[in-house]
C-alpha cells in the first residue's frame, strides 16, 4: 500500500517538527498538519522563520525546504482528515487534573475527540496512526469509538511512539536509534504496519524499524521514559550523598559510565529532570500498575519522581541556608528557565519550583534565558497558583540581556545549561555583585575552581 496523503491532527513539539521531517524526505507524499490553536498554525505559517512557535536547532531548514511544497499547516481540519490515507494522531495527553486517576492518570479526552471527529469525518479507509504518548490498551478504545460509525469504513490502528527529545528533535528525527511501529497481527494490521515502515525507509533503515505487537510498542514508549528518567534520578539521588562525601558526582558517573554494561549517557546529575513527558508518563505508568493491582511495582517508579521533587528542593533549600538562612528581599539571578538547553520549552522545568519555593520566602528574582519570553514565565509561575498574579510580577524580573543584569545581587544560580552561559565574563560579574558573591551551579557546568579564584564563594550540584 502507497501512502500519497498523510495528516496529523497536533502540530505541537512532535506533530510540527515529526511531519516536516517525514516531507522533507517523503517529497511525493502530500503532508498536512492541523489544529485547533490558529495561532499556532499562524506561527507554522510565517514567513520570518525565527517566528516559528517552536524552536529546535535545524528545524527551520527543514520546515523551509518542505513547507509549501508537500508540507501545509492549517486549521481545516475535518478537510485534512477527508483528504488523508493516514491520520497521525499527535495532540497533548496531559496529566488528568480531575477526577478518578487526578494527577496521576493521563487525560485522553483529546486524543478521545479526535477518533470522534475521525469517525464523523472519514469517508475512505484509513490507518489511525497513535503518534501521541499514551497507556498501553488505548488501541482498543480508538478501535472501538472508529469502528462504531456502521458507516462501512474501515480503521486500523497502530502505534508509533515518538522517542526524540527536545533540543535535538531534528536530528533525533533524522537518524533515530529505532522507529517502533506496533499493529494488530492480522493481515490488515501487517499492511499497516507495512505501509508505515515504508514512510520511514525513505530514510531509515529497516534494521532500525521494529515491528511488534501493539501493546508492546504502547508499553514501551512509558517504559523507555521510566528507564531514561531512573537513570538522572539514580544519579541525582548519589549527588547528595557526593556533596556529604566529598566525592564528585561527575567523577562517579564517568567512572561507572565506562562499564560497557551501564553505559554513559543520561548520568549527568542536575537540579532535577524537567520536560513535559517524564513526570507525566511516570505517574501514568504508575497508575496503570496500580490499576493492574500491582501495588509495588507502583510504588518501584513511583520513586523516581519522589526522588526528582526531593532534588529541586534540596537545591531551593541549599540556596537559603547558605545566604543565612533568610532571602528575604535578596537579589537572586536565575540563569536559564527552559527545561534544557536549545528549547524554548518550559514545561515542568525544574527552574519553576526552584523559584517557586525562593519565592516563598520573599526572594527577589532576576530571570534571564535566551529562548524564553517573559509571558511564559510570568504564566509558568501563575499556574502554580502559589501566590498573586500581581505578587509574582513584583517579586520577578525577566530580563532579556546581561545587562544590569548581576548588578547589586547577592546570588547567582544556574538552572539550565545553555552553552553561553560558560561563556559569561565572571570577572565583571563578580565585581557588580554584593559581597560575599554566591554561586550555585544547578548543572555543574561551570569552573567552580576559577570562579573560586575570582572569590565567588561556589555549590555545584554533586561536588563535595
Ligand atoms: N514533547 C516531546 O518531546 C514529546 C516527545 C515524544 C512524545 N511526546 C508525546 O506527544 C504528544 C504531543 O506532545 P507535544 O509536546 O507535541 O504537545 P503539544 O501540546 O506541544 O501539542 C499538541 C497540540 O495538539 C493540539 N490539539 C489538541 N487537541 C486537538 C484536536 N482535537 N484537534 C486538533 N488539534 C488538537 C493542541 O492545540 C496542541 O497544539 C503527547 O502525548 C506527548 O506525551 C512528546
Ligand atoms: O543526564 C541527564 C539527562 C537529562 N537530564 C534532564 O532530564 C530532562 C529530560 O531531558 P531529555 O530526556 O533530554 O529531554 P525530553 O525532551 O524530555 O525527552 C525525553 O522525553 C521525550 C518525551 O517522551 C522522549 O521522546 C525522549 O526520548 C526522552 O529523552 C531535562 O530536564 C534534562 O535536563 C538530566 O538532568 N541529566
Amino acid at each position: 500500500m502507497n501512502i500519497k496523503n498523510i495528516c496529523c491532527i497536533g502540530a505541537g513539539y512532535v506533530g510540527g517538527p515529526t511531519m516536516s521531517v517525514i516531507a522533507a524526505k517523503c517529497p511525493d507524499i502530500k503532508v498536512n498538519v492541523v489544529d485547533l490553536n490558529k495561532q499556532r498554525i499562524a506561527a507554522w505559517n510565517e514567513t520570518d522563520l525565527d517566528k516559528l512557535p517552536i524552536y529546535e536547532p535545524g528545524l527551520s531548514a527543514i520546515v523551509a525546504q518542505a513547507r509549501g511544497r508537500n508540507l501545509f499547516f492549517s486549521t481545516d481540519v475535518d478537510q485534512a482528515i477527508l483528504d488523508a490515507d493516514m491520520i497521525f494522531i499527535s495532540v497533548n495527553t496531559p496529566t488528568k487534573t480531575y477526577g478518578i486517576g487526578k494527577g496521576m492518570a493521563a487525560d485522553l479526552k483529546y486524543i478521545e475527540l479526535c477518533a470522534r471527529q475521525i469517525a464523523a469525518v472519514a469517508k475512505t479507509d484509513k490507518i489511525i496512526v497513535e503518534k501521541s504518548t499514551l497507556p498501553v490498551r488505548t488501541a482498543e478504545a480508538l478501535k472501538s469509538i472508529l469502528s462504531s460509525t456502521g458507516n462501512g469504513v474501515n480503521f486500523q490502528v497502530l502505534s508509533n511512539p515518538e522517542f526524540l527529545a527536545e533540543g535535538t528533535a531534528v536530528q533525533d528525527l533524522l537518524e533515530p536509534d529505532r522507529v517502533l511501529i506496533g499493529g494488530e497481527r492480522t493481515e490488515e494490521g501487517e499492511v499497516a504496519m507495512q505501509a508505515l515502515h515504508d514512510v520511514f525507509h525513505n530514510w531509515i533503515p529497516s534494521e532500525r524499524i521494529l515491528l511488534t505487537n501493539v501493546w508492546s510498542s504502547e508499553l514501551s514508549k512509558l517504559t523507555a521514559n521510566a528507564f531514561l528518567a531512573q537513570r538522572v534520578s539514580s544519579i541525582n539521588s548519589l549527588s547528595a550523598l557526593c556533596e556529604a562525601t566529598e566525592a564528585d558526582v561527575d567523577e562517579v558517573a564517568r567512572a561507572i559510565g565506562q562499564d560497557s554494561r551501564i553505559g554513559p549517557k543520561f548520568l549527568k546529575s542536575s537540579v532535577g529532570f524537567g520536560g513535559s513527558c517524564f513526570q507525566k508518563d511516570i505517574l501514568n505508568l504508575v497508575y496503570l500498575c496500580q490499576t493492574y493491582g500491582l501495588q509495588e511495582v507502583a510504588d518501584y517508579w513511583h520513586q523516581v519522581i519522589k526522588m526528582n521533587d526531593y532534588q529541586k528542593r534540596r537545591f531551593a533549600q541549599k540556596i537559603i541556608s547558605t545566604l543565612y538562612n533568610t532571602v528575604n528581599g535578596k537579589k537572586i539571578v536565575l540563569l536559564g528557565w527552559a527545561f534544557k538547553k536549545d528549547t524554548n520549552d518550559t514545561r515542568e522545568s525544574a527552574a519553576i519550583y526552584v523559584a517557586d519555593y525562593l519565592l516563598s520566602e520573599m526572594a527577589e528574582l532576576v530571570v534571564y534565558d535566551p529562548k524564553v519570553t517573559a509571558e511564559q514565565i510570568y504564566a509558568d509561575l501563575d499556574y502554580l497558583n502559589t501566590r498573586s498574579e500581581s505578587e509574582n510580577r513584583n517579586l520577578v524580573t525577566v530580563a532579556n540581556n546581561y545587562d544590569e543584569l548581576f548588578d547589586d545581587a547577592h546570588a547567582v544560580a544556574v538552572m539550565t545549561e545553555w552553552d553561553e552561559f560558560k561563556e559569561i565574563d565572571w570577572e565583571h560579574v563578580f565585581d557588580r555583585m554584593l559581597k560575599p558573591a554566591f554561586i550555585f551551579d544547578g548543572r555543574a557546568i561551570l569552573d567552580m575552581p576559577a570562579l573560586e579564584n575570582i572569590g565567588f564563594r561556589g555549590f555545584a550540584i554533586g561536588k563535595g
